[in-house]
């Protein structure tokens, strides 16, 4: 398939042109990341059971910074520039994400959520916890991205901040945009609960051309449309506990999960979407890169909040990426086309990587018995 994010004028032509050469081979793979920082309030029975920063941004950064190629130029750290709004009443500056990607400061209070979650556990597909926007922050307009070319631009809105304009100046200035569905099709009722209307009937539909890929929670692929939107880019449909789907024109493949002891679901989408973004980074195909996605979705589950990665299991998993890709980095986010379908390594890449996720969950099993690990999914 060929990379929908072309160009629409001679001038944008010429300078995407550019881009590609002054970004092949690795260096200089920036990418841009937008989409909010917000406040979650977890509450189950009535009670709060955590505070934590959320935000798709957040729990994207923590991901592409952990695992994503790095440029020795910029001393070992992912190049990629997140474009974030908070209020002044925004308590997290200094977590880890929010430090290395400051946010823009706004006049209006920070995007907050309340996610009610369920008593009972929930099954891979139901939804497992209701959520309210309690308050919006300012939406991101294309006048705050950066006026300048990007290898990527993942658009990864919580609370309909990424207006259509700015997805569209998102794809003018990437050449590969990889967009949540989340940021798209989310509605809100005058309590700001959290419903979701058909993207078709939405602004964003006909930019969808020229989007690589659109990522969807099984209780959002009805709202996105499946076969039609797979016409137009290529849709991933996350299924919880039981892996992913990959749907492009002409393929499909269903993506093995990786084993995880759920504490708390929030931004497992979110970390999907960004491990499969570094696995495209890394030069493997898509349906490969969805490893990765599993891989970093089941470690957002298995802590409350934005995960830490544990330093021994993230050093295997960049070993794995630099044993199996061969680091051609990024050719198919640079490049013109994409491939879809299995490699002939991906059964080893996803061994190699399970090898990885015991090491996750000895972590968490550590924590446990230190009494530092948080579980909200338990009554
Ligand atoms: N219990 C689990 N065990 C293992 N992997 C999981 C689990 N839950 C989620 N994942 C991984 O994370 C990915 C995304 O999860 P899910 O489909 O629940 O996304 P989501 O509903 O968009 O999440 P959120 O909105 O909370 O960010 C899944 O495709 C899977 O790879
Ligand atoms: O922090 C979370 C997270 O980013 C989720 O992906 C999103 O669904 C929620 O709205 C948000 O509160």
């Amino acid at each position: 398939m060929l990379l929908a994010a072309e160009p629409d004028d001679a001038h944008e032509e010429g300078e995407n042109q550019q881009l590609l050469i002054t970004t092949k081979g690795g260096p200089g793979l920036e990418g841009l990341v937008v989409g909010s920082y917000c406040h979650d309030v977890l509450i189950r029975g009535g009670r709060v059971v955590g505070e934590t920063l959320g935000g798709a941004a957040a729990f994207v950064s923590n991901v592409l910074d952990a695992a994503s190629p790095q440029d020795a130029a910029l001393n070992g750290t992912a190049p990629f520039v997140v474009v974030a709004k908070v209020g002044h009443d925004f308590v997290y500056a200094s977590a880890p994400a929010p430090a290395r990607h400051p946010p823009l400061l706004c006049a209006s209070p920070t995007t907050s959520f309340h996610a009610q979650f369920s008593e009972t556990a929930a099954s891979a597909h139901a939804p497992d916890r209701e959520l309210r926007r309690v308050r919006a922050c300012d939406p991101i307009y294309p006048a705050d991205l950066p006026d300048r070319r990007f290898a990527y631009g993942l658009a990864v809105g919580v609370a309909g901040e990424v207006l259509p304009e700015t997805l569209e100046r998102m794809i003018r200035l990437c050449r590969a945009v990889l967009v949540d569905a989340q940021a798209l099709i989310r509605a809100f009722d005058g309590d700001g609960a959290v419903g979701h209307v058909a993207l078709d009937d939405t602004p964003y539909a006909r930019l969808l051309p020229r989007v690589a890929f659109v990522k969807a929670s099984s209780e959002e692929a009805p709202y996105v449309g499946v076969e039609t939107t797979r016409q137009r880019c290529c849709v991933i449909v996350t299924e919880g506990r039981d892996g992913c789907r990959l749907y492009w024109d002409g393929g499909e493949a269903r993506v093995a999960p990786f084993p995880a002891v759920q504490v708390d679901p929030t931004g497992a989408g979110d970390s999907f979407l960004a491990g499969f973004a570094t696995g495209l980074l890394w030069g493997l195909s898509a349906t490969d890169a969805a490893l990765l996605g599993n891989f970093f979705g089941a470690a957002a589950v298995s802590q409350v909040g934005v995960p830490t990665f544990h330093p021994k299991m993230l050093q295997a998993v960049k070993e794995i990426l630099e044993e199996k890709t061969t680091k051609r980095y990024s050719p198919c986010i640079n490049g013109t086309s994409f491939t879809f379908e299995k490699s002939n390594l991906h059964n080893e890449l996803h061994a190699a990587l399970q090898e990885a996720a015991m090491l996750m969950s000895e972590q968490q099993q550590a924590d446990k018995a230190n009494g530092n690990g948080g579980d909200i999914c338990s009554p």
